[in-house]
């Protein structure tokens, strides 16, 4: 964990490592992944098996081996405790409620002349989700990954999923089961992105793959990206707190825990313009952290990826948060709304001292698959519309393609382009 204090000179050199977004492309990983690209693209199935049994420790015959029949899905959600079948039903439903508030519908206007301009909005037809499991299993990632696409009349919805070992959590195919998801194979990491972007003999190419992962997953993602459709760069968790120092160390301790039992490369950082909220925090999560089933996981990530800064006052604090463009902003304030307006980079905001960052992980409705390594400067939750697309519609009249037409020559004309020009002009009633 790094103490930053925004009155000192080197503050921005700090900050600036600290949003050195690119340090995210190792070059180690980077080739790790694109050797198992190459693999998966050249040799298939089999590339998939060796890579399964040698980063997952599960071995098999053939790739067929590791779907999970149909069967076995609707037994892990007849089988789900009470309990279980409840909170994951309340979590659906919320996440399709949500969601459905996302839909684009098609549109269209006409002009006078009886030319007609639209854009149609359809469904993608496959799209490949991948469910993170190799430090843990996410049922969460299954709903917030497939529940947007069912929403939109995706066609056919195929899940990736590791399971080391050869285990694999029930939630997360009972989860698959709710949400209609229609394949499922138990495979991860680079090697299950490449059967997706590429096909194999078992595994179906799609058209995009969405979802969150690891290192490896995200550097896959990004390589295939072009192939196939990708969602955005959602890597190792982050999550940036800003307090005003009024709230329980300890909650604010253990929120900036959750994010760090993710991954050893999961950040954390509280930023807040009262010194003792820091030093307070700080011995908080020195407290808390033994008493966590995933201590190791969370300390290494305390220990190398977290900051503590302190700031002027709560404009500072909104703009060093607008400038590492985290993946989760808690404001942990008495008035968040003051804060909303001066911050544009964030995949998502949890408002108040009340709204735990956990929530959104599971229930509250909107997406948990959040842009990270900054790219919430430019990126969105995932929603509906990653599995819809657009087409432009044009329906020119005749006497549309008159009066276009015209204008379209002339242009032609200007770029040179005489088949271009002699098209529009084809279609112009005098003077062909
Ligand atoms: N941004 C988001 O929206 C979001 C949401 C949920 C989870 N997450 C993140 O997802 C990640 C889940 O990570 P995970 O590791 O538990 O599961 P994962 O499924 O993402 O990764 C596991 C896979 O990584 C591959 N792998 C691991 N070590 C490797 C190595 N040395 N070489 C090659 N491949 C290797 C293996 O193939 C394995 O199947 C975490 O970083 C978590 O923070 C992000
Ligand atoms: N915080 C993760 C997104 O970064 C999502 C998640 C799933 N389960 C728990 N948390
Ligand atoms: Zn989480």
């Amino acid at each position: 964990m790094i103490r930053l204090d925004s009155r000192t000179p080197d503050f921005d050199q700090a900050l600036r490592r600290l949003t050195d977004w690119d340090a995210g492309l190792d070059p180690a990983v980077e080739a790790t992944v694109r050797d198992v690209l190459h693999a998966v693209r050249e040799q298939g199935d089999r590339a998939v098996l060796d890579y399964t049994q040698r980063f997952d420790r599960l071995r098999a015959n053939s790739l067929a081996e590791l779907e999970v029949p149909r069967a076995k899905l609707r037994e892990a959600l007849a089988g789900l405790a009470p309990a279980d079948r409840e909170a994951l039903a309340l979590a659906a439903e919320r996440i399709r409620s949500y969601h459905e508030r996302q839909v684009a519908e098609s549109w269209e206007y006409s002009e006078a002349d009886g030319t007609r301009l639209g854009q149609r909005v359809t469904p993608l037809a496959r799209v490949g989700i991948y469910v993170p499991g190799g430090k843990a299993a996410y049922p969460s990632s299954v709903l917030m990954n497939a529940i947007p696409a069912k929403v939109a009349g995706v066609a056919e919805i195929i899940m990736v999923v590791p399971a080391p070992g050869g285990e694999l959590n029930p939630l997360v195919l009972a989860a698959a089961e709710l949400a209609g998801v229609d394949r499922v194979f138990t495979i991860g990491g680079a090697q299950a992105v490449a059967a997706l972007a590429y096909g194999t003999e078992t595994v179906p190419a799609v058209d995009k793959i969405v979802g969150p992962g690891n290192i490896y997953v995200a550097t896959a993602k990004r390589m295939v990206f072009g192939r196939v459709g990708i969602d955005m760069i959602a890597g190792p968790s982050e999550i940036l707190v800003i307090s005003d120092g009024q709230t329980d160390p300890d909650w604010l301790a253990m929120d900036l825990l959750s994010q760090a039992e993710h991954d050893e490369q999961a950040q954390s950082i509280l930023i807040s313009w009262d010194a003792d909220c820091l030093t307070r925090v700080a011995a908080s999560v020195d407290k808390l952290l033994p008493t966590l089933e995933r201590e190791a996981i969370a300390r290494q990530a305390w220990d190398s990826r977290a900051a503590l800064i302190l700031v002027r006052d709560a404009a500072e604090a909104c703009a060093v948060a607008d400038r590492i463009a985290p993946e989760h902003l808690e404001l942990s304030v008495a008035d968040p709304d003051a804060l909303l307006p001066a911050l544009h980079n964030a995949g998502a905001v949890f408002m108040g001292r009340y709204t735990a960052e956990a929530l959104g992980d599971y229930v509250a409705g909107p997406n948990h698959v959040l842009p990270t390594a900054g790219s919430a400067r430019f990126s969105s939750p995932l929603g509906v519309y990653d599995f819809q697309k657009r087409t432009s519609i044009i329906y020119a009249s005749a006497v549309g393609a008159d009066q276009l037409g015209r204008a379209a020559k002339r242009l032609a004309e200007g770029e040179g382009l005489t088949a271009h020009a002699r098209s529009a002009a084809y279609r112009i009633r005098e003077g062909q």
